[in-house]
Protein backbone atom coordinates (compact mmCIF):
# COMPACT_ATOMS: atom_id res chain seq x y z
CA UNK A 1 0.00 0.00 0.00
CA UNK A 2 1.51 3.50 -0.79
CA UNK A 3 2.25 5.37 2.96
CA UNK A 4 -0.67 7.22 4.09
CA UNK A 5 -1.04 10.44 2.52
CA UNK A 6 0.24 13.38 4.84
CA UNK A 7 -0.57 16.19 2.25
CA UNK A 8 -2.92 18.79 4.16
CA UNK A 9 -4.47 21.16 1.76
CA UNK A 10 -6.54 22.60 4.03
CA UNK A 11 -6.16 23.16 7.93
CA UNK A 12 -7.14 24.89 10.66
CA UNK A 13 -4.96 25.67 13.51
CA UNK A 14 -4.53 28.23 16.65
CA UNK A 15 -8.29 29.66 15.68
CA UNK A 16 -6.55 30.37 11.78
CA UNK A 17 -7.12 28.62 8.58
CA UNK A 18 -3.90 27.17 6.90
CA UNK A 19 -3.84 26.69 3.23
CA UNK A 20 -0.69 24.87 1.09
CA UNK A 21 -0.38 27.64 -2.02
CA UNK A 22 -0.74 24.95 -4.85
CA UNK A 23 0.13 27.71 -7.20
CA UNK A 24 3.57 26.93 -6.13
CA UNK A 25 3.49 23.35 -6.16
CA UNK A 26 5.68 21.09 -7.38
CA UNK A 27 8.75 23.19 -6.81
CA UNK A 28 7.63 24.53 -3.54
CA UNK A 29 5.11 23.97 -0.51
CA UNK A 30 4.24 27.13 0.87
CA UNK A 31 1.55 27.95 3.07
CA UNK A 32 -0.25 30.58 3.78
CA UNK A 33 -1.49 31.82 7.32
CA UNK A 34 -5.32 33.32 6.71
CA UNK A 35 -7.63 35.10 9.45
CA UNK A 36 -10.70 36.13 7.35
CA UNK A 37 -13.09 35.14 5.08
CA UNK A 38 -12.27 38.00 2.80
CA UNK A 39 -8.61 36.32 2.91
CA UNK A 40 -10.15 32.71 2.09
CA UNK A 41 -12.50 33.65 -0.38
CA UNK A 42 -9.47 35.62 -2.44
CA UNK A 43 -7.68 32.44 -2.13
CA UNK A 44 -10.28 30.44 -3.24
CA UNK A 45 -10.90 32.79 -5.88
CA UNK A 46 -6.76 32.51 -7.29
CA UNK A 47 -6.68 29.17 -6.66
CA UNK A 48 -4.29 29.08 -3.49
CA UNK A 49 -6.76 26.03 -2.56
CA UNK A 50 -9.32 24.26 -5.45
CA UNK A 51 -10.69 20.84 -5.97
CA UNK A 52 -14.46 21.09 -5.09
CA UNK A 53 -13.99 19.70 -1.74
CA UNK A 54 -11.35 21.56 -1.09
CA UNK A 55 -12.86 24.73 -1.71
CA UNK A 56 -15.98 23.53 1.11
CA UNK A 57 -14.28 23.02 4.17
CA UNK A 58 -12.10 26.34 3.37
CA UNK A 59 -15.20 28.20 2.58
CA UNK A 60 -16.50 26.37 5.72
CA UNK A 61 -13.38 27.71 8.03
CA UNK A 62 -14.10 31.30 6.54
CA UNK A 63 -17.24 31.61 7.76
CA UNK A 64 -15.99 30.54 11.16
CA UNK A 65 -13.54 32.87 11.50
CA UNK A 66 -15.70 35.82 10.23
CA UNK A 67 -18.64 34.83 12.93
CA UNK A 68 -15.88 34.45 15.31
CA UNK A 69 -14.80 38.34 14.60
CA UNK A 70 -18.52 39.58 14.03
CA UNK A 71 -20.04 37.90 17.21
CA UNK A 72 -16.96 39.49 19.03
CA UNK A 73 -17.40 42.95 17.73
CA UNK A 74 -21.34 43.20 17.25
CA UNK A 75 -22.56 40.87 19.88
CA UNK A 76 -26.08 41.94 19.31
CA UNK A 77 -26.09 41.91 15.56
CA UNK A 78 -23.64 39.52 14.55
CA UNK A 79 -25.38 37.38 12.67
CA UNK A 80 -26.50 40.45 9.98
CA UNK A 81 -23.55 41.61 10.29
CA UNK A 82 -22.10 38.15 8.51
CA UNK A 83 -24.40 38.50 5.36
CA UNK A 84 -21.33 40.42 3.47
CA UNK A 85 -18.77 37.51 4.31
CA UNK A 86 -21.39 34.56 2.87
CA UNK A 87 -21.64 36.33 0.04
CA UNK A 88 -18.02 37.05 -0.73
CA UNK A 89 -17.59 33.59 0.32
CA UNK A 90 -19.93 32.07 -1.93
CA UNK A 91 -19.36 33.96 -4.99
CA UNK A 92 -15.15 32.94 -4.80
CA UNK A 93 -16.09 30.35 -7.56
CA UNK A 94 -19.29 29.29 -9.07
CA UNK A 95 -19.32 26.01 -10.42
CA UNK A 96 -18.30 23.42 -7.37
CA UNK A 97 -21.76 23.21 -5.14
CA UNK A 98 -19.76 21.97 -2.12
CA UNK A 99 -18.79 26.06 -1.50
CA UNK A 100 -22.63 26.13 -1.51
CA UNK A 101 -23.17 23.41 0.29
CA UNK A 102 -20.80 23.52 3.13
CA UNK A 103 -22.03 27.28 3.37
CA UNK A 104 -25.52 26.08 3.87
CA UNK A 105 -25.05 23.33 6.47
CA UNK A 106 -22.70 26.12 8.84
CA UNK A 107 -25.57 28.53 8.59
CA UNK A 108 -28.54 25.48 9.22
CA UNK A 109 -26.63 24.44 12.21
CA UNK A 110 -26.57 27.92 13.38
CA UNK A 111 -30.15 28.03 12.87
CA UNK A 112 -30.66 24.93 14.99
CA UNK A 113 -27.94 25.42 17.63
CA UNK A 114 -27.69 28.86 18.39
CA UNK A 115 -27.30 28.61 22.12
CA UNK A 116 -23.38 28.67 21.28
CA UNK A 117 -23.21 29.76 17.87
CA UNK A 118 -19.19 29.92 17.69
CA UNK A 119 -18.98 26.57 19.15
CA UNK A 120 -21.44 25.26 16.81
CA UNK A 121 -19.93 26.61 13.78
CA UNK A 122 -16.42 25.34 15.10
CA UNK A 123 -17.68 21.74 15.27
CA UNK A 124 -19.52 21.65 11.80
CA UNK A 125 -16.54 22.91 10.49
CA UNK A 126 -14.12 20.64 11.49
CA UNK A 127 -17.19 17.93 10.99
CA UNK A 128 -17.40 18.76 7.41
CA UNK A 129 -13.69 18.08 7.08
CA UNK A 130 -13.75 14.95 8.41
CA UNK A 131 -16.15 13.40 6.85
CA UNK A 132 -14.82 14.27 3.55
CA UNK A 133 -11.36 12.47 4.55
CA UNK A 134 -13.97 9.19 5.50
CA UNK A 135 -15.86 9.48 2.36
CA UNK A 136 -12.74 9.32 0.38
CA UNK A 137 -11.34 6.87 2.23
CA UNK A 138 -14.98 4.88 1.53
CA UNK A 139 -15.19 6.13 -1.97
CA UNK A 140 -11.86 4.13 -2.55
CA UNK A 141 -12.74 1.18 -1.36
CA UNK A 142 -16.62 0.97 -3.58
CA UNK A 143 -14.35 2.31 -6.20
CA UNK A 144 -10.94 -0.38 -6.12
CA UNK A 145 -13.30 -3.11 -6.00
CA UNK A 146 -14.58 -2.36 -9.50
CA UNK A 147 -11.62 -2.63 -10.99
CA UNK A 148 -10.22 -5.82 -12.30
CA UNK A 149 -5.92 -5.98 -12.55
CA UNK A 150 -5.33 -4.18 -16.04
CA UNK A 151 -2.39 -2.25 -17.51
CA UNK A 152 -3.68 1.17 -17.10
CA UNK A 153 -5.83 3.65 -16.31
CA UNK A 154 -5.92 7.69 -17.14
CA UNK A 155 -7.17 10.29 -14.83
CA UNK A 156 -7.74 14.21 -15.53
CA UNK A 157 -7.05 16.96 -13.25
CA UNK A 158 -6.16 16.87 -9.98
CA UNK A 159 -8.54 15.13 -7.62
CA UNK A 160 -6.07 13.99 -4.55
CA UNK A 161 -5.30 15.08 -1.15
CA UNK A 162 -4.98 18.58 -2.76
CA UNK A 163 -8.17 18.44 -4.05
CA UNK A 164 -10.33 17.24 -1.14
CA UNK A 165 -10.17 16.93 3.25
CA UNK A 166 -7.25 13.99 2.50
CA UNK A 167 -6.63 11.33 0.13
CA UNK A 168 -8.99 12.00 -2.42
CA UNK A 169 -11.85 11.20 -4.42
CA UNK A 170 -10.87 9.61 -8.06
CA UNK A 171 -7.65 9.95 -6.85
CA UNK A 172 -8.27 7.68 -3.95
CA UNK A 173 -9.51 4.85 -5.43
CA UNK A 174 -6.48 4.99 -7.94
CA UNK A 175 -4.80 4.79 -4.94
CA UNK A 176 -6.08 2.30 -3.26
CA UNK A 177 -6.21 0.19 -6.57
CA UNK A 178 -2.29 0.56 -6.81
CA UNK A 179 -2.03 -0.78 -3.11
CA UNK A 180 -4.51 -3.93 -4.34
CA UNK A 181 -1.61 -4.81 -6.76
CA UNK A 182 -4.37 -3.60 -9.42
CA UNK A 183 -3.15 -0.98 -11.48
CA UNK A 184 0.33 -1.03 -12.90
CA UNK A 185 0.21 2.14 -14.58
CA UNK A 186 -1.28 5.44 -14.29
CA UNK A 187 -1.48 8.10 -16.87
CA UNK A 188 -2.49 11.66 -16.04
CA UNK A 189 -3.08 13.96 -18.28
CA UNK A 190 -1.53 17.79 -18.10
CA UNK A 191 -5.03 19.55 -17.83
CA UNK A 192 -3.94 23.06 -19.40
CA UNK A 193 -3.99 25.73 -18.57
CA UNK A 194 -3.31 25.38 -14.50
CA UNK A 195 -2.01 22.03 -15.09
CA UNK A 196 -3.08 20.48 -12.25
CA UNK A 197 -2.00 17.13 -13.51
CA UNK A 198 1.20 18.19 -14.08
CA UNK A 199 1.93 19.75 -11.44
CA UNK A 200 -0.25 18.38 -8.88
CA UNK A 201 -1.46 14.81 -9.66
CA UNK A 202 2.28 13.78 -10.56
CA UNK A 203 3.94 15.53 -7.11
CA UNK A 204 1.36 13.59 -5.36
CA UNK A 205 1.37 9.94 -7.15
CA UNK A 206 5.61 10.56 -6.93
CA UNK A 207 5.04 11.17 -3.04
CA UNK A 208 3.47 7.61 -3.39
CA UNK A 209 6.16 5.83 -5.31
CA UNK A 210 2.94 5.07 -7.84
CA UNK A 211 4.25 4.61 -11.70
CA UNK A 212 2.60 7.29 -13.50
CA UNK A 213 3.15 9.34 -17.24
CA UNK A 214 1.67 12.64 -17.77
CA UNK A 215 0.20 12.65 -21.34
CA UNK A 216 -0.84 15.79 -23.34
CA UNK A 217 -4.58 16.04 -23.35
CA UNK A 218 -4.71 15.12 -27.17
CA UNK A 219 -3.05 11.56 -26.69
CA UNK A 220 -6.13 10.26 -24.98
CA UNK A 221 -7.42 9.23 -27.56
CA UNK A 222 -4.66 7.28 -29.00
CA UNK A 223 -3.58 6.03 -25.61
CA UNK A 224 -7.17 4.37 -25.73
CA UNK A 225 -6.85 3.15 -29.15
CA UNK A 226 -3.66 1.42 -28.00
CA UNK A 227 -5.53 -0.60 -25.48
CA UNK A 228 -2.84 0.90 -22.87
CA UNK A 229 -6.02 2.11 -20.42
CA UNK A 230 -9.25 0.00 -19.12
CA UNK A 231 -10.71 3.01 -17.50
CA UNK A 232 -10.66 6.58 -17.07
CA UNK A 233 -10.92 8.03 -13.53
CA UNK A 234 -12.23 11.39 -12.99
CA UNK A 235 -13.82 13.62 -10.28
CA UNK A 236 -16.73 16.35 -9.87
CA UNK A 237 -17.40 19.73 -9.40
CA UNK A 238 -20.86 19.11 -9.20
CA UNK A 239 -23.80 16.05 -9.96
CA UNK A 240 -26.93 17.47 -11.34
CA UNK A 241 -29.64 15.59 -10.03
CA UNK A 242 -30.05 13.89 -13.70
CA UNK A 243 -26.64 12.51 -13.66
CA UNK A 244 -24.63 15.08 -15.78
CA UNK A 245 -21.46 15.96 -14.20
CA UNK A 246 -19.54 19.11 -14.20
CA UNK A 247 -15.72 18.86 -14.15
CA UNK A 248 -12.62 20.44 -15.22
CA UNK A 249 -12.55 21.02 -18.87
CA UNK A 250 -11.76 18.22 -21.10
CA UNK A 251 -13.47 15.95 -19.01
CA UNK A 252 -16.00 15.48 -21.41
CA UNK A 253 -14.03 14.74 -24.30
CA UNK A 254 -12.61 11.69 -22.39
CA UNK A 255 -16.32 10.55 -21.51
CA UNK A 256 -17.13 10.66 -25.84
CA UNK A 257 -13.52 8.95 -26.41
CA UNK A 258 -13.76 6.27 -23.62
CA UNK A 259 -16.95 5.07 -24.64
CA UNK A 260 -16.11 5.44 -28.66
CA UNK A 261 -13.25 2.90 -27.14
CA UNK A 262 -15.03 0.85 -24.54
CA UNK A 263 -13.42 2.24 -22.34
CA UNK A 264 -14.96 2.36 -18.63
CA UNK A 265 -15.76 5.77 -17.02
CA UNK A 266 -15.92 6.02 -13.33
CA UNK A 267 -16.89 9.26 -11.93
CA UNK A 268 -15.87 9.57 -7.72
CA UNK A 269 -17.33 12.20 -5.72
CA UNK A 270 -19.27 12.17 -2.43
CA UNK A 271 -22.74 13.30 -1.99
CA UNK A 272 -21.82 16.90 -0.88
CA UNK A 273 -21.14 16.96 -4.69
CA UNK A 274 -24.57 15.87 -6.04
CA UNK A 275 -26.55 18.79 -6.37
CA UNK A 276 -30.58 17.63 -6.54
CA UNK A 277 -31.53 21.39 -6.70
CA UNK A 278 -29.95 21.52 -10.59
CA UNK A 279 -32.09 20.03 -12.51
CA UNK A 280 -29.96 18.86 -15.81
CA UNK A 281 -26.24 20.20 -16.33
CA UNK A 282 -27.63 22.61 -18.58
CA UNK A 283 -28.15 24.57 -15.37
CA UNK A 284 -24.56 24.72 -13.98
CA UNK A 285 -22.51 28.04 -13.45
CA UNK A 286 -19.28 26.60 -15.74
CA UNK A 287 -16.53 29.08 -14.29
CA UNK A 288 -14.96 31.15 -17.20
CA UNK A 289 -11.51 32.23 -16.17
CA UNK A 290 -9.06 34.45 -17.72
CA UNK A 291 -7.16 34.11 -20.86
CA UNK A 292 -4.05 34.84 -19.45
CA UNK A 293 -4.38 31.45 -17.95
CA UNK A 294 -3.98 30.29 -21.87
CA UNK A 295 -1.72 33.08 -23.07
CA UNK A 296 1.00 32.78 -20.62
CA UNK A 297 3.10 30.37 -18.58
CA UNK A 298 4.89 31.75 -15.32
CA UNK A 299 3.17 35.25 -16.52
CA UNK A 300 5.25 34.85 -19.74
CA UNK A 301 3.64 35.42 -22.40
CA UNK A 302 3.80 32.13 -24.59
CA UNK A 303 1.28 33.33 -27.23
CA UNK A 304 1.67 35.06 -30.66
CA UNK A 305 0.92 39.21 -29.78
CA UNK A 306 -2.38 40.37 -30.49
CA UNK A 307 -4.17 36.51 -30.38
CA UNK A 308 -7.15 36.02 -27.80
CA UNK A 309 -8.01 32.79 -26.03
CA UNK A 310 -11.51 31.24 -24.61
CA UNK A 311 -11.11 29.39 -21.28
CA UNK A 312 -13.85 27.89 -19.97
CA UNK A 313 -12.69 25.93 -16.73
CA UNK A 314 -15.18 22.96 -16.74
CA UNK A 315 -17.58 21.22 -18.86
CA UNK A 316 -20.52 19.06 -18.36
CA UNK A 317 -20.63 15.26 -19.75
CA UNK A 318 -24.03 13.99 -20.10
CA UNK A 319 -25.02 11.28 -17.16
CA UNK A 320 -25.57 8.66 -19.80
CA UNK A 321 -21.48 8.96 -20.62
CA UNK A 322 -20.91 8.04 -17.04
CA UNK A 323 -20.54 4.29 -16.53
CA UNK A 324 -20.33 4.40 -12.63
CA UNK A 325 -20.64 7.29 -10.15
CA UNK A 326 -18.54 6.00 -6.89
CA UNK A 327 -19.59 7.89 -3.85
CA UNK A 328 -19.08 7.29 -0.24
CA UNK A 329 -23.21 6.00 -0.11
CA UNK A 330 -22.80 3.59 -2.71
CA UNK A 331 -22.20 3.26 -6.41
CA UNK A 332 -24.74 4.16 -9.29
CA UNK A 333 -24.61 2.70 -13.24
CA UNK A 334 -25.55 5.52 -15.67
CA UNK A 335 -27.19 7.73 -12.79
CA UNK A 336 -30.15 9.06 -13.56
CA UNK A 337 -32.57 11.62 -11.57
CA UNK A 338 -34.59 8.49 -10.32
CA UNK A 339 -31.47 6.86 -9.62
CA UNK A 340 -29.91 9.51 -7.82
CA UNK A 341 -32.92 10.77 -6.09
CA UNK A 342 -32.81 6.79 -4.43
CA UNK A 343 -28.92 7.60 -3.57
CA UNK A 344 -29.48 10.59 -1.77
CA UNK A 345 -32.43 9.58 0.35
CA UNK A 346 -30.63 6.06 1.72
C1 LIG B 1 -12.12 16.22 -6.08
S1 LIG B 1 -12.84 17.52 -6.91
C2 LIG B 1 -11.55 18.07 -7.90
C3 LIG B 1 -12.06 18.77 -9.11
O1 LIG B 1 -11.79 20.18 -9.01
C4 LIG B 1 -10.95 20.50 -10.10
O2 LIG B 1 -11.15 21.79 -10.58
P1 LIG B 1 -10.21 22.99 -10.03
O3 LIG B 1 -8.80 22.46 -9.97
O4 LIG B 1 -10.41 24.10 -11.05
O5 LIG B 1 -10.77 23.35 -8.67
C5 LIG B 1 -11.31 19.49 -11.15
O6 LIG B 1 -12.54 19.76 -11.76
C6 LIG B 1 -11.36 18.25 -10.32
O7 LIG B 1 -12.00 17.15 -10.87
Amino acid sequence: MPPHDTIRAVEWKDNHLILLDQRKLPHAEHYLQLYSAEDTAEAIRNMVVRGAPAIGIAAAYGLLMAARKAFKQYPHDWRARLQPDIEVLAAARPTAVNLHWALQRMLKALDEHDADPIHTLMAVAQQIHQADIEANHRMALLGSELIKPTHGVLTHCNTGSLATGGYGTALGVIRAAYGEGKIEQVYADETRPWWQGSRLTAWELMRDKIPTQLICEGAAAHLMKLGKISWVIVGADRVAANGDVANKIGTYSLAVLARFHGVRFMVVAPTSTIDLETVSGEQIPLEERSADEILNVNQQRIAAPQVGAWNPAFDVTPGKLVDILVTEKGIVLRPDTEKLSTLMQS
